[in-house]
């Protein structure tokens, strides 16, 4: 996994309130402090924003929007792993379970 995910993720976990985090000073440890609602709300608004962006995109040609939005919704997927004490690597090892295995032929197997 990239080392810069690794050291986010060790930042996030560092925000936990019973780690120190303390929301008056720290994002991560707002977000924490407010619960699950809070971070799930984040992440609706990012994706909606990726898609937003991505329209735009194809209006404008300019997909820059596409990567600070994509950015901000892995940012809050690490803080919702988090927050149910996963990680990123456990995602990148999903990830890795399924490399090779096409998509149609996973679906056609479930559908047995
Ligand atoms: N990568 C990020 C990151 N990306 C986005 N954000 C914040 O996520 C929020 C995104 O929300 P929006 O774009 O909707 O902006 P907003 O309207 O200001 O947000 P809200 O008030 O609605 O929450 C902004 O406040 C951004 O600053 C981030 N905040 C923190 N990090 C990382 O987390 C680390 C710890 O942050 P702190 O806990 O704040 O020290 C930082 O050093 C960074 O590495």
């Amino acid at each position: 996994m990239s080392t810069t995910l690794a050291r986010i993720a060790q930042v996030i976990e560092s925000r936990k309130l019973e780690n120190g985090g303390d929301p008056a000073k720290s994002y991560v440890a707002k977000l924490f402090s407010k619960g699950d609602d809070a971070i799930l709300k984040k992440i609706g608004e990012e994706a909606t924003e990726t898609v937003m962006a991505a329209k735009d995109a194809r209006a404008s040609g300019d997909a820059s929007k596409v990567l600070y939005e994509c950015a901000d919704l892995w940012f809050h997927s690490m803080v919702l792993l988090a927050q149910f004490g996963l990680t990123p690597q456990q995602v990148v090892d999903e990830l890795a379970r399924r490399e090779g295995v096409s998509g149609i032929e996973e679906k056609a197997s479930r559908a047995e």
